[in-house]
């Protein structure tokens, strides 16, 4: 991965949360719907939140949903973000998302960032090296967005329905997100943009090139970067979900000397495997990692941490976690005196 040493300005993410999903079909919008007793969302902020070089998330959602976000950050131990009520379009929730920064009506105003990415929060695959990737470009070029080849060719239509022309698909390209900005460069462009933009338009950079005179560098991204709009999307983003977390895993060393060394031979080989794992000492005081993992892995050379296991089984039950499908607990006892023993044995 690209050095994130890279970064040594502040970055600020926006995530826009307050559309009600109408595609989908379903009551609930999109971005609360849950997989493994989970919201949409919640998964898409942690993606964020690991990230030690983002100092602040504003997630963006309308004023019916305020306190279920609230309830979702509490839930989830998420602690970089901040919640401000959404406006009736797209644009008019990142704008509001911005003003955060600026002259927030809700609360105090965050430290302004260098650069700010938006991105929308129904897309939560995306990985650090590319918002890395998309940051840098942010702040050398003032403006830069995901793209993606088109997979279908677009055509206009005349108001009849007829074919008016089709365009050459090769010298176009689908816009994605993460898109980053220098800060002043998309702030001022929401402030001089028309009721016209925050009505109907679709696309940041085109705003930042239109209003501030800033032509983004765009870069293409993975396919893991589309965005949750029809109900099979639910299903497919599920389905990830659930393979990632199952190559994830929460590995509990122990404080001995030779425990915190089996974890760590045992994390080297995981992650050779295209495991990531994160180490821990012990469960206590590492509810938020917990409730974020599906895998356990317990190093112990004796019974004695056992209590400590039936403690972390019972505080996930108390979270509701659903241990059907994807919690594993392992347990190993590594026996140390046992090793000593048949040592013994084979000198005698
Ligand atoms: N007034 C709005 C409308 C949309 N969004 C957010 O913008 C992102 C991308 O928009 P889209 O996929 O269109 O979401 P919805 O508007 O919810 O979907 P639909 O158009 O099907 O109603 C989503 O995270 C959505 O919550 C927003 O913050 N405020
Ligand atoms: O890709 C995007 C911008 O480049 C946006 O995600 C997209 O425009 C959102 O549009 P809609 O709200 O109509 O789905």
């Amino acid at each position: 991965m690209m050095g994130s040493d890279a970064v040594d300005f502040p970055v600020a993410v926006v995530l826009p949360a307050a559309g009600c999903g109408e595609r989908t079909g379903l009551a609930t919008p999109k971005q609360f719907c849950t997989f493994l007793n989970r919201p949409l969302i919640s998964f898409t902020i942690e993606t964020f939140e690991r990230i030690p070089w983002i100092e602040s998330i504003v997630v963006v959602v309308a004023k019916e949903s305020h306190d279920l976000m609230l309830h979702i950050i509490h839930q989830f131990h998420h602690t970089k973000v901040k919640v401000v009520e959404g406006g009736t379009t797209r644009h008019r929730s990142i704008f509001k998302g911005l003003q955060a920064f600026s002259e927030s009506t809700e609360g105090p105003v965050l430290p302004r960032p260098k650069v700010v990415i938006i991105h929308d929060a129904v897309r939560p695959f995306v990985d650090e090296d590319f918002l890395l990737k998309i940051t840098l470009a942010a702040k050398e070029q003032g403006a830069s967005g995901a793209i993606r080849p088109l997979v279908s060719t677009v055509i206009a239509t005349t108001s009849e329905g007829f074919l008016d022309h089709s365009l050459e698909r090769t010298k176009y390209r689908a816009s994605e997100m993460p898109q980053g900005f220098l800060y002043d460069v998309i702030y001022q462009a929401y402030q001089r943009c028309s009721e016209f933009d925050f009505e109907f338009g679709t696309e940041c950079l085109h705003l930042a090139l239109q209003y501030s005179g800033t032509s983004a560098k765009l870069i293409e991204g993975p396919p893991t970067l589309w965005k949750v709009t029809y109900k099979r999307d639910l299903a497919a983003a599920e389905s990830i979900i659930k393979e990632t977390l199952s190559l994830s895993a929460c590995l509990i060393s122990g404080a001995m000397a030779e425990t915190v060394e089996l974890s760590s031979r045992l994390q080297k080989n995981l992650e050779s495997h295209h495991m990531a794992v994160d180490v821990i000492a012990c469960t206590k005081e590492n509810n938020e990692l917990l409730l974020k993992t599906r895998n356990f892995i317990q190093i112990s050379t004796s019974g004695a941490s056992l209590s400590e296991t039936e403690e972390m089984v019972k505080f996930l039950r108390r979270q509701s976690m659903p241990f059907c499908t994807r919690l594993l607990l392992y347990w190993f006892i590594y026996i140390s005196q046992m090793r000593h023993q048949i040592s013994k044995r084979m000198m005698s």
